[in-house]
């Protein structure tokens, strides 16, 4: 019987104990899994601070010492015949001037309006309106005793007359060999923005490939970056650059460069100027200045003016400044890429009367080419 009463208080507990766990586990249930419970909107639910994701710090790696790689030697693209491989890049020059000439040439017979066309596309490529009238006055007269007709044979005719025009006698080598055991110097100037010390990369590259030695002088001690894209340039071909404090003397600059060069033994050294001053006075005396000293080490080869072909007429007008202050023995045409105006070149040689020697076709390294007046004109003229 005690037995008995010990049982039944035993099982009465436990069937007390397993009724409250049972309700406590209902309790405890998250309001979204209840059958029927609404989400509470955020603002309504009480901030809970939030539990930082573990950090785990990496062990500490120590890093390398830095290995200064010299830069790659390159070999620039070789000169001859770099303006038939760029002639792509005149496209909007052939546009402009070639495709609308051609088509005027090709009509069946050529009348007084076809020639004021012709006359109309060349003043609108700005090769000059003297030079333009002396162009057609000769292919008219041509036409007429030749009793030519054939498109084929109106398209040499302009291009004879377009070569012509460009006195295709000029020399238009650089003065880059060294002379009694001194290298040549090469002035580069023009304004600012022409493209002066770019053109100066791209000429030692010219140089380098033409197998020459040289060094540039960073005498554009105006702007600090010219210094430095003249230093990018002549690493890639492995010519020294000379370069003094920003602001600094640009004829001390050019002095150290032709020393320089001259105790290396370098062929040619080149000397990218500041074009920067306003008035002609200033410029002058610091082109003087900069020509003066140089040739205490002996005389300046060639002085080089870089034109920016873009600005047309107005480019004209400034070259004339330098040619007035220097002694410019070529002319550097630069961004021919960039204009439907190719006919800027004649215009520029036949104001100046000095050879245009190169021009620069692009931003490319290589995109600078020696100026051939009949690869020019057929280049412009396209193959129609
Ligand atoms: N499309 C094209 N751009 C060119 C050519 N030549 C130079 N340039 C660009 O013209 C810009 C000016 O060139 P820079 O060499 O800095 O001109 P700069 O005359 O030295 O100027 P400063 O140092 O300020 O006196 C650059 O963006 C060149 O890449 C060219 O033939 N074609």
């Amino acid at each position: 019987m005690e037995y008995l009463v010990i049982a039944v208080v035993v099982l009465l507990l436990a069937l007390g104990t397993a009724l409250l766990v049972a309700r406590r586990r209902r309790t405890a249930l998250p309001p979204s899994e209840q059958p029927g419970a609404v989400e509470a909107p955020a603002a309504e639910r009480p901030a809970t601070a939030e539990v930082p994701p573990a950090v785990t710090v990496p062990p500490a790696v120590e890093a390398p010492p830095a290995i200064e790689v010299p830069p790659a030697i390159e070999v620039p693209e070789p000169t001859a015949g770099r303006l038939v491989r760029l002639r792509a890049k005149l496209a909007r020059s052939q546009n402009a001037l070639g495709r609308g000439l051609l088509a005027v040439l090709s009509r069946d017979h050529l009348d007084d309006d076809s020639w004021d066309e012709i006359e109309e596309s060349l003043i609108g490529a700005d090769v000059g309106v003297e030079a333009t009238g002396q162009i057609v006055t000769k292919l008219r007269e041509r036409t007429r005793i030749q009793g030519t007709r054939t498109a084929t044979e109106l398209r040499t005719m302009l291009a004879d007359e377009l070569i012509a025009a460009l006195d295709p006698g000029m020399d238009r080598s650089l003065a880059a060999t060294p002379k009694d055991g001194k290298p040549a110097v090469i002035l580069v100037v023009g304004v600012n923005g022409a493209g002066k010390t770019t053109t100066c990369g791209k000429i030692a590259r010219v140089l380098v490939a033409d197998g020459h030695t040289v060094v540039l002088g960073a005498a554009d001690t105006f702007r600090a970056a010219a210094a430095d894209q003249l230093a990018t340039w002549g690493s890639r071909v492995g010519a020294s650059v000379v370069r003094g404090p920003e602001g600094g003397d640009p004829a001390a600059v050019a002095f150290d460069a032709v020393r320089r060069g001259t105790e290396d033994g370098v062929d040619t050294v080149l000397i990218d100027t500041a074009g920067r001053l306003q008035n002609k006075i200033g410029l002058m005396d610091e082109l003087g200045k900069v020509k003066r000293v140089v040739e205490k080490h002996g005389p300046v080869g060639e002085t080089l003016l870089i034109l920016d072909a873009t600005t047309g007429q107005n480019g004209l007008e400034q070259a004339r400044v330098f040619t007035e202050v220097c002694d410019v023995t070529g002319v550097v045409l630069t961004k021919l890429d960039g204009t439907a105006k190719g006919g800027i070149v004649i215009a520029v040689q036949r104001k100046l009367g000095i050879p245009v020697k190169l021009v620069g076709l692009g931003e490319g390294p290589d995109d600078l080419a020696p100026f051939e007046p009949e690869a020019f004109v057929n280049a412009l003229l396209g193959d129609a």
